[in-house]
């Protein structure tokens, strides 16, 4: 029998939530193939004794980079002894001693002891560890702007980089994670590290619309019993994820969406439970944009919001036009050049609507409370 794929009412709506859960590696990653072959390259290289290459791994957040890495790592796991590789979020790990910790845990089983250690002791013992296995280390350091922050990048890299030199060991390879596009690793490193360190870029471009709806559909295929997400829902979530550009936001949404249909006994996610879920996921892109307004735009765009919020489906631009006023009177040209920013801004949509005088609706495109709270004032209390 095919239980498995079967739904019933006293069934969960999760195939695994395990799927939904930040830490997860799926076994297939969708239009990363390319990133996935090029990394794959750097890290063959130490296949029959050679040692692996680095790489700058530079992409907006949610584009897959710590994925693409982790994926790698497994396979590199199951198919050869002679690379280790090892994960290091350095958002945690911000020193050369808690990064070698990582490198040493990794190696030996078990981690080094918490005082006391000196970070030649604990190099001491990865070298000897890798000379025993005559094998190289391929070291991810994911978000390695913070190494850049705390001062220790260069330190940290020139250590590792230069082990094969001073220990007689393979060189190791490095792959340097990003998410701050502003920020160049490459240049931020100093000329001593600059002559070790040649690292290929490899590049992350934000998610299609099309891509992010077909990776939340992998995901929803693996994660939940089918059916569960009918198209509609699924548009919707697309949508919103599209328009933070962050797939993280999809699969926060997919996976909170399902959660409230089950607990109202449902079998299907309605779009309305994927709008109810986004009030709880924050907005990055609404919170971006909200700063960008100039004080007098963000007070318009709150009295937007509370018209929305406590006046029901249609905010037009006379009712908010009144409404602005009791704040602080200013003029129609001030009052439209002000709306139009917010449009351009891409917070509210303007509707022109024609029948008995001329209205223009305005749209939010979020939900008021988080509108509010992007304004920096208090929702409902
Ligand atoms: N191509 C893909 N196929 C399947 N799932 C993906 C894909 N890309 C990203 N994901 C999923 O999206 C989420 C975010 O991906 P990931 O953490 O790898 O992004 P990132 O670029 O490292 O982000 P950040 O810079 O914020 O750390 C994860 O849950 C991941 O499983």
């Amino acid at each position: 029998m095919r239980q498995r794929d079967t739904l019933r009412y006293d069934q969960t709506l999760f195939r695994d939530r395990e799927v939904f859960e930040f830490a997860y590696v799926p076994d297939q990653l969708h239009h990363r193939d390319a990133q996935s072959r090029e990394l794959a390259l750097l890290a063959r290289q130490a296949v029959r004794g050679g040692s692996p290459e680095s790489a700058i791994l530079r992409g907006p957040p949610g584009t897959g980079k710590t994925t693409t890495v982790l994926r790698l790592f497994s396979e590199i796991e199951e198919a050869t002894q002679t690379i280790v590789p090892v994960y290091v979020n350095c958002q945690q790990d911000r020193t050369p001693l808690a990064v070698f910790r990582c490198i040493f845990e990794k190696l030996v089983g078990y981690a080094p002891p918490s005082t006391g250690t000196h970070v030649d002791d604990v190099l001491g013992s990865i070298v000897r560890r890798l000379r025993d296995r005559n094998a190289a280390l391929l070291v991810c350091l994911d978000d390695a702007n913070y190494l850049h922050e705390s001062g220790h990048l260069n330190d940290l890299l020139y250590r590792l980089l230069r082990l094969s030199e001073k220990w007689d060991v393979r060189r190791a390879g490095v792959f340097a994670v990003s998410s701050d596009l502003a920020l160049n690793l490459y240049a931020a490193v100093d000329v001593r590290v600059r002559s070790v360190f040649h690292p290929a870029e490899v590049f992350f471009p934000p998610y299609t619309k099309t891509e992010i709806r077909e990776i939340l559909a992998a995901r929803i295929r693996q994660g939940l019993y089918p059916n569960v997400v009918p198209r509609a829902a699924l548009a919707l979530i697309t949508d919103i994820a599209a328009e933070e550009e962050d797939v993280r936001v999809g699969i926060d949404l997919v996976r909170k969406a399902a959660v409230r249909a089950e607990a109202d006994g449902r079998r299907t996610v309605t779009r309305n439970d994927v709008t109810e879920a986004s009030r709880s996921i924050i907005a990055p892109a609404l919170q971006t944009r909200a700063a960008n307004l100039s004080e007098s735009e963000r007070a318009l765009l709150s009295r937007i919001a509370e018209a929305a919020r406590d006046g029901g489906a249609e905010v037009t631009s006379g009712a908010v036009y009144e409404a602005a006023q009791e704040y602080a009177p200013i003029g129609k040209t001030t009052y439209n050049a002000r709306l139009k920013r917010l449009e351009e801004a891409g917070i509210v949509d303007l509707l022109l609507r024609t029948g008995r005088g001329r209205t223009r609706e305005i749209l939010l495109r979020y939900d008021p409370e988080q509108v509010l709270a992007a304004c920096g004032r208090p929702g409902r209390t």
